[in-house]
């Protein structure tokens, strides 16, 4: 399902119990460093169960457009041979992005770290989003933005420098993208890169660089943040790694399973990295009856079954500083929330602003078409229930956006009205199996 073709609605009923296992697909935070490591490594790079979601798609064909040769092979793996760090090839052509903002924001520093000139694209979603948090720091690594459309958003062109110069980068907003174009882009420069970050965010670059052979070392900073540190131009080796399975796509499966009776489910080897896992610390406080059994090492990530069974839920207050170990849950919290009992307050959403779409309002107008009591104060939504099931029945607009189109079918198959969403199609994005997966466990969700 691509976005060039008419919108794909979509709709989902309740009535059915949810039983059974499922393994959500591979993480796409991970994916999208695999593929990037890859691409800067000497050798060959082996990832089994990388995310083979459009996002991820699109980083493929970038580190192709570099460089890199990038192979599907038959029992499903993927093979990367490197261009190595310095190694960059001048693309043809223009790197379009799609709706990834990961893809596009990571290989800013990759390739405005080179000395060759390339051109960042996506749809109309990415073409909304802020780009300027990803310019600022390349600038000061010696990185000219040749052009870019107004307001620091693409289509840009970046032109890299003849040596990337070595800094020290406070993020401004807990953002492992930031971070990580950051440190990528130190990769290609002579000395030591530092980013300060006082919210610690999503580690996975940290974790895969050290695997690849970089030397970064990791230190506790104030009260909540890290301090990590990069030697510039390291030999980058191939290896074989497996993506863990997404907790941020699990996401889904087990929020049905809470709010719909009778359901009973297993959703296995969920990647249960700490910086990952605020969802599941907060339904839990809510009351979730999920199970973490299995508990294993994959891919250098920890990994664990989980058993999540239909739970009465009641609010809780989701504290700002958790933000960064969910920011991508909160839509299918806010769906959690209209089943709860009470007024769920989840503060310091700001952040949401800038996703794929306003996700803040985007949640909100779809809580009001599914008849949900909510507000909006500042940056905090407030969600209030009574602990039984919301009317649901209305349409949710998804402005593009897989999360928001999901959270919402996931509302409906608990709702007694259902729910239907405008446009299923960004969900190829990130779950392309979805709708397929969660008729497996008994959901019945329409297309078309
Ligand atoms: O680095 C990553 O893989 C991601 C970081 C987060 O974005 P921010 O860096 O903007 O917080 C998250 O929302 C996104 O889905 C994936
Ligand atoms: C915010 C997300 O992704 P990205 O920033 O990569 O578009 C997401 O997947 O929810």
């Amino acid at each position: 399902m691509s976005h060039a073709d008419s919108p794909v609605p979509v709709k989902a009923r309740s009535g059915n119990t949810l039983t059974g296992r499922m393994c959500p697909p591979g993480d796409k935070s991970i994916s999208h460093r695999a593929l990037i490591l890859g691409l800067l490594a000497i050798g060959e790079t082996k990832v089994r169960g990388l995310l083979e979601g459009d996002d991820v798609l699109r980083t493929a064909a970038a580190c192709r457009a570099l460089g890199a040769q990038v192979t599907r092979e038959a029992d499903g793996a993927w093979r990367i041979a490197g261009a190595g760090i310095g190694g960059l090839h001048q693309p043809e052509q223009v790197l379009d992005f799609g709706n990834a903002g990961t893809g596009s924001r990571l290989m800013m520093g990759v390739a405005g770290s080179h000395p060759v000139t390339v051109t960042f694209d996506g749809d109309a979603s990415l073409r909304k989003r802020p780009m300027g948090r990803i310019l600022d720091p390349l600038t000061r690594m010696g990185v000219t933005v040749v052009d870019q459309a107004e307001g620091g958003r693409v289509p840009l062109t970046l032109k890299g420098p003849r040596e990337t110069i070595p800094i020290r980068y406070e993020t401004p907003v807990p953002s492992a993208q930031i971070k990580s174009a950051v440190l990528l882009a130190g990769l290609n420069a002579p000395g030591t890169v530092t980013v300060v970050e006082n919210q610690a965010s999503r580690d996975h670059t940290e974790r895969m660089l050290r695997l690849f052979g970089a030397q970064v070392s990791v230190e506790p900073h104030g009260e909540a943040g890290r301090l990590i540190t990069l030697a510039g131009q390291p030999e980058l080796r191939g290896v074989e790694l497996t993506v863990p399975a997404d907790p941020s796509s699990a996401a889904f499966p087990i929020v049905a399973a809470l709010i719909t009776p009778g359901s009973d489910i297993v959703v296995e080897s969920v990647m249960t990295n700490p910086l990952r896992t605020g969802l599941i610390t907060t339904l839990m406080e809510m009351g979730a009856d999920i199970t973490l059994t299995n508990e294993r090492e994959n891919g250098g990530e920890v990994v664990a079954d989980l058993r999540v069974r239909h739970s009465a839920l009641r609010s809780v207050e989701v504290p700002p500083e958790r933000a960064p170990a969910m920011i991508d849950e909160y839509p299918v919290l806010a769906v959690a929330a209209a089943f709860a009992e009470g007024e769920t307050q989840m503060r310091g959403l700001h952040e949401l602003r800038v996703k794929e779409s306003d996700r803040l309002q985007a949640v909100s107008d779809g809580l009001a078409a599914a008849g949900v009591a909510h507000r909006i104060e500042g940056d905090d939504l407030i969600v209030c229930g009574d602990g039984s099931a919301p009317p649901g029945g209305g349409t949710a607009q998804t402005h593009l956006d897989h999360r928001i189109a999901m959270s919402f079918l996931v509302l409906g198959l608990a709702a007694p009205g259902g729910m239907a969403v405008d446009d299923g199609a960004m969900i190829a994005t990130s779950f392309p199996d979805f709708v397929p997966a969660m008729r497996r466990l008994g959901a019945e969700i329409l297309e078309g």
